[in-house]
């Protein structure tokens, strides 16, 4: 098949070129550059020994979709371009909407219009808001604490409107936990701009001696050790868990949900302590407050995915960590 990638040269984007490539299908990629580089097509190619065709651009360029659409014949989308910090969408809620929300319409205007109508979304575990209770379903009530997250559970509502409208379109919503690990080639990863925002690629830094110290946020949650836990994912098998996916659709049609998770939860102190032992460099960690808008708890029920996709995660926190830790180190060059 020709699959459509936006956002196909950001990190999780990357990883998805390369399972698609390395499972017989042809990969185009739109991505406007907003948060990652062109250099990363070589390095796809280079695991994959075959190149995306790229097309450099915005999701929200009409015109442009429409040429692409008319230029490849595509037979299914995988949707990962948007923006994802969730403090700069706080500070910066038009832009956020309009590059989330705004790009995910102008995708499926266009799509209906080339009557390509199977779709892979990004959601994230953070629809689930603060969750009464874990490890967590996909009929969970959701929430959003702010404006990155109001864009995720918005673009699931019209995901859902389109399919109850024409039972033509074939539409997964997969919720990703935490995605972190690198392909094991150390080729791609994730470049995060400026200071990480998020735990792993911070820890990586600090192993690395970029960073003199992570500072641990909160130490007095409800949770074995007092820090945070999350259900870290390896990046690999986030994107087999879309190659799932799209069995699925092209099996089953209608709406998917599910949770891409392991349902395992590990804390923060587990999680530096992992790394430690994966890169054989001292971690070290001060505890400081709370970060505003954490909870204490996420992890992922993830039997819906093993029931109808037949997937599970397969990777471990130590390849997690192994595999962050090669990517830190390619990613100084
Ligand atoms: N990484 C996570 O922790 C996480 C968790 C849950 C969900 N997600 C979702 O998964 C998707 C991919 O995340 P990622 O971690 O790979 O992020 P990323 O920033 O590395 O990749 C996103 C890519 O989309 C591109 N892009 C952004 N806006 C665009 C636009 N309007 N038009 C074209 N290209 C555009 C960026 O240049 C980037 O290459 C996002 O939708 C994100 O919200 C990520
Ligand atoms: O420097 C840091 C960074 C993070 N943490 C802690 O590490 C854990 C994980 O934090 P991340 O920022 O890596 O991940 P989050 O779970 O907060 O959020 C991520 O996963 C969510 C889904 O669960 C959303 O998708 C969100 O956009 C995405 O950033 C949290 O307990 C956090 O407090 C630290 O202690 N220090």
């Amino acid at each position: 098949m020709n699959i459509l990638v936006t956002g196909g040269t950001g990190y999780i984007g990357s990883h998805a070129c390369v399972a698609l490539l390395a499972a017989g299908h042809t990969v185009t990629v739109i991505d406007n550059l907003s948060n990652s580089r062109r250099e990363v097509l070589d390095r796809v190619a280079k695991i994959a020994g075959q190149r995306p065709l790229f097309f450099q651009g915005d999701v929200r360029d009409h015109q442009l979709l429409r040429s692409i659409f008319a230029a490849t014949p595509i037979d299914a989308v995988i949707h990962f371009a948007g923006l994802k910090a969730v403090g700069e969408s706080v500070a910066q809620p038009l832009r956020y909407y309009d590059c989330n929300v705004g790009g995910a319409i102008a995708l499926c205007k266009a799509m209906a219009e080339a009557a390509v109508k199977t779709l892979i979304f990004s959601s994230s575990a953070t629809v689930y808001g603060n969750p009464a209770s874990v490890p967590i379903r996909e009929d969970f009530p959701r929430s959003a604490t702010n404006p990155y997250g109001a864009s995720k559970l918005m673009i699931e509502d019209i995901l859902a409107d389109l399919a109850h409208a024409d039972t033509a379109w074939r539409i997964a919503r997969l919720r990703y936990f935490n995605p972190v690990g690198a392909h094991e080639s150390g080729l791609i990863g994730e470049e995060p701009n400026g200071v990480p925002n998020n735990l792993l690629p911070y820890v990586a830094q600090v192993a690395a001696g970029k960073r003199p110290q992570l500072s641990v946020f909160g130490s007095d949650y409800p949770t074995p050790d007092g820090t945070g836990v999350r259900d870290y994912i390896h990046v690999m098998d986030l994107v087999e868990g879309h190659l799932a996916a799209l069995d699925y659709l092209l099996d089953k049609g209608g709406l998917l949900t599910v949770n891409l998770g392991t349902g395992c939860g590990y804390s923060v102190l587990d999680m530096v302590r992992a790394f430690a032992a994966a890169s054989g460099r001292p971690v070290p960690y001060a505890r400081v407050p709370r970060r505003p808008g954490d909870v204490a708890t996420c992890y992922a029920d993830p039997q819906l995915a093993a029931d109808l996709l037949g997937w599970q995660a397969r990777r471990g926190i130590e390849q997690m960590c192994a595999d962050a830790w090669r990517w830190q180190q390619h990613a100084t060059v």
